[in-house]
């Protein structure tokens, strides 16, 4: 019987394999890389193209090479007949194509994830493999058929366990940065990771049951699943803020998925920042679904017939603009379906040919050709008919239209008839306002109905037209090199050349408002209005998309409380699931359980959840006399928790969640101890790190979604409940407020809070 040492030493072997084939396509990039790079500047165009496009392919696999580095190897499969299969980040067979190891998203490494004792196919065993950087530094045997004889032998090795490698995984200090999950991935989140890619798939899951490790994890899936579709469109994450964006950034990187954008609804319009924010009442009426229809009345508005129409003298004649023309033209125009901006080019036309046919028939002779070519460019250029016409059909940009819509209250209110004369007064605004993050959906709406911006339109054209030379001439490439025989296409080339890669697909899909994406990934879904969805709808017509979130934790007044409401809309009652997740891998069960109770009592519907960890003692209340004792009181049990968990290695996070009017005397106060007790580089390190990167963090309840902490301060529930837009609203932010830490929650109260909030 081989002992645990033998264990390790043979699994040694077999990640040293990996490594040094890994090791191997590195120094085989780097080397191809080289040599196209020495061949320089030299050559015809054709070759340097040809020579670029080649080493820009090389790059790129050299960086997903180099992000895989870390845990490689985390797996092993063995089958009834005695075959074993590595299981890995990447997939690596030998020179001569013998599997070295198999990809977590390949079919071959689902039982990994998915196999149990009463459903275990022909494996027999599962093992989890811990590494420290390249050594190998524990195995874990889960037995899946009790009769095989692994049994005996895990259990005299002693590897065998439960959920060893899933516990050590939680216990870890935090570092600000999520990690991913491959090694640990449990059965009910793989199904939905694996699930298909042409439904909508609604995840619903209590806190820290893995809704956003499974949404980023069925990115990097469907990215290898679909590669060649997903590829060139692209993949869109959505998240709630950018700090949330920052937590989870290196999460598709170290499954070697580089080429996704992810952006927040805020920053979803390429060149515009919402910089404002709106109330919670202005937010909810913004995002009403009503809200498209407000937009489009406001442009069918500036469609109109005015009530002095001028008589313009053309070569002696009076050419007079009249009504019934340009009832005409308008209709006309409108029957070309095209944006406003775009559909006004019918009616200039149309109306300019009305006004040359009166110019023409108050003539007593038939003018030539010549004639009317030039009244029609007197009529054109004349400055009363321009006036006029833009009168009848405005030109617009969607950013004018916005502000606009809420500098005007006496017009909105014609927009909306729907809106009460609070509601118009909770929208108006002066004119010039800076953007809200509310307004981004309106503005997008307006920028899809008035189509592109006539003088940005002139300067697209021209890039269009480069874009087709660059074609002609990666066709010409292709035809003189012969490469083309069903090896590369020219569009293939053509992307190569402008770098076309996941990465850089990546980048252009970025900068293009009307880019339509392969898939989206919207994280904390609950906080989306009806105006927000229309926005991502337009984004990716397949209706493909990963939808996760929790009802229970909905702060926005106009997010959603029931997915069967907004999904249905959405999608049609058959073209969604709604899959659930039941296990909280976060929080320790005294945690939980609290929270659940306390979301309960206050009406909340939330999901049930098993916390698999207990923790005796994470919960502790404290409660003061007053003010000044509560700050002093925070001030040390932040203190406390900062020398507990807190590192100089850059690890351990802990948040101290206050009401809005607290966070300042809060910080001081936290910082004044922590001056105090710290050595003084230790502290300086500690006030120097930027505000997503904080290890002691001091902040409202609304920067703290989807992220998580190992300790959690939360500093008078009662007041932070009264900060907030509805009863419901003030129960959600407190529960996703309790449910952040990882290993210990800290309640800290006045007597006079404990009075307004029981918990
Ligand atoms: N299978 C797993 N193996 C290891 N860790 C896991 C697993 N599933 C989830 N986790 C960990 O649990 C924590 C919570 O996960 P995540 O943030 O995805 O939860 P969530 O459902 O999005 O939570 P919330 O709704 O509170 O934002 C993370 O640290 C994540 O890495």
């Amino acid at each position: 019987m081989s002992s645990y040492a033998e264990q390790l030493r043979e699994e040694q072997q077999a990640v040293d394999r990996a490594y040094g084939r890994l090791d191997d396509l590195r120094a085989q990039m780097w080397q191809r890389l080289d040599t196209v790079r020495a061949a320089g500047s030299h050559g015809s165009p054709t070759q340097r193209t040809e020579r670029d496009s080649f080493a820009t392919m090389y790059e790129n696999r050299l960086t997903q090479l180099r992000a895989v580095e870390d845990r490689l190897v985390f797996g092993r499969l063995d089958a009834s007949n005695g075959e074993r299969h590595y299981i890995g980040r990447i997939g690596l067979s030998s020179e001569d194509h013998e599997p070295i190891l198999t990809d977590w998203r390949a079919d071959a490494a689902r039982p990994f994830y998915e196999a149990t004792p009463s459903n275990h196919g022909d494996i027999v065993m599962r093992r989890h493999i811990t590494l420290s950087f390249r050594e190998v530094v524990g195995v874990e045997d889960e037995v899946l058929d009790v009769h095989s004889e692994q049994v005996g032998q895990a259990s005299s090795a002693g590897t065998l366990t439960g959920e060893g490698a899933l516990l050590a995984s939680l216990s870890t200090r935090r570092t600000g940065k999520m990690t991913d999950i491959v090694a640990t991935i449990q059965a009910e989140q793989d199904r939905i990771i694996r699930s298909d890619l042409n439904r909508a798939i609604v995840v619903q899951g209590g806190p820290g049951t893995g809704k956003t490790a499974v949404a980023l994890h069925r990115a990097a899936y469907l990215l290898y699943t679909h590669r060649r579709t997903l590829e060139r469109s692209g993949v869109l994450v959505v998240g709630p803020s950018s700090t949330f964006l920052h937590y989870i950034d290196q999460v598709l990187p170290s499954l070697g998925e580089t080429g996704v954008v992810s952006r927040t609804i805020a920053d979803l319009i390429p060149g515009v920042t919402a910089t404002a924010a709106d109330s919670p009442h202005a937010a909810k009426l913004k995002g009403d679904k009503r809200m498209a229809h407000v937009v489009s009345n406001a442009i069918a508005a500036r469609i109109r017939v005015p009530a002095n129409l001028p008589t313009v003298p053309i070569s002696g004649i009076q050419v007079p603009m009249l009504a019934s023309d340009i009832e005409q033209a308008q209709a006309d125009a409108k029957r070309t379906r095209q944006p406003h901006n775009k559909a006004r080019e019918t009616f200039i036309r149309s109306m300019l040919a009305s006004m040359q046919m009166r110019y023409a028939e108050q003539l007593d002779y038939t003018p030539d050709q010549a004639e009317l070519n030039r009244a029609m460019s007197l009529l054109r250029m004349n400055e009363k008919v321009r006036k006029t016409l833009n009168l009848c059909w405005l030109p617009m940009t969607g950013p004018w239209l916005i502000d606009q819509l809420f500098a005007r209250p006496e017009r909105l209110r014609s927009y909306a008839p729907w809106m009460s004369d609070e509601d118009v007064k909770a929208l108006a605004r002066p004119k010039g306002s800076p953007l809200t993050r509310s307004d981004i959906p309106l503005l997008d709406e307006a920028m899809d109905l008035l189509g592109p911006d006539p003088k940005l339109q002139a300067r697209s054209s021209a890039a269009a037209a480069r874009e087709a030379a660059e074609e002609q001439y990666a066709k010409d490439t292709l035809a003189a090199t012969g490469l083309g025989q069903g090896i590369v296409t020219s569009q293939m080339l053509l992307d190569q050349m402008n770098g076309d890669d996941g990465e850089l697909v990546a980048q252009r899909a970025a900068s293009d408002r009307e880019w339509t994406y392969g898939h989206i990934v919207v994280d904390e879904a609950q906080e989306l209005t009806a105006m927000d969805w229309r926005m991502l709808i337009r984004r990716c017509p397949s209706r493909s998309f990963t939808i996760v979130g929790d009802v229970a934790q909905t702060s926005a007044l106009g997010g959603t409380r029931r997915w069967e409401k907004m999904m249905n809309r959405l999608f049609g009652e058959t073209r969604w699931d709604l899959n659930e997740l039941t296990i909280n891998y976060r929080n320790p069960q005294e945690v939980s359980e609290l929270a659940s109770r306390f979301a309960q009592n206050e009406g909340l519907y939330i999901s049930t959840v098993n916390a698999v960890r207990r923790i005796p003692d994470s919960v502790t209340h404290h409660v003061v006399d007053d003010e000044d004792s509560l700050l002093a009181r925070v001030a040390d049990e932040a203190t406390a928790l900062a020398n507990q968990f807190v590192s100089d290695d850059g690890t351990g996070r802990i948040a101290i969640i206050c009401p809005q009017g607290l966070i300042a005397p809060v910080r001081n106060a936290v910082r004044q101890q922590l001056s105090a007790t710290l050595d003084p580089a230790q502290y300086q390190r500690l006030i120097d790190q930027s505000e997503w990167d904080e290890q002691v963090s001091v902040c409202g309840t609304e920067t703290v979604k989807g992220l998580e902490f190992d300790a959690v301060v939360v500093v008078e529930p009662g007041r932070i409940s009264d900060d907030a837009a509805s009863r419901l609203v003030a129960a959600s932010d407190l529960y996703v407020a309790m449910t952040r830490p990882t290993q210990r929650l800290v309640i800290v109260r006045t007597k006079a809070d404990e009075k307004s909030l029981t918990i």
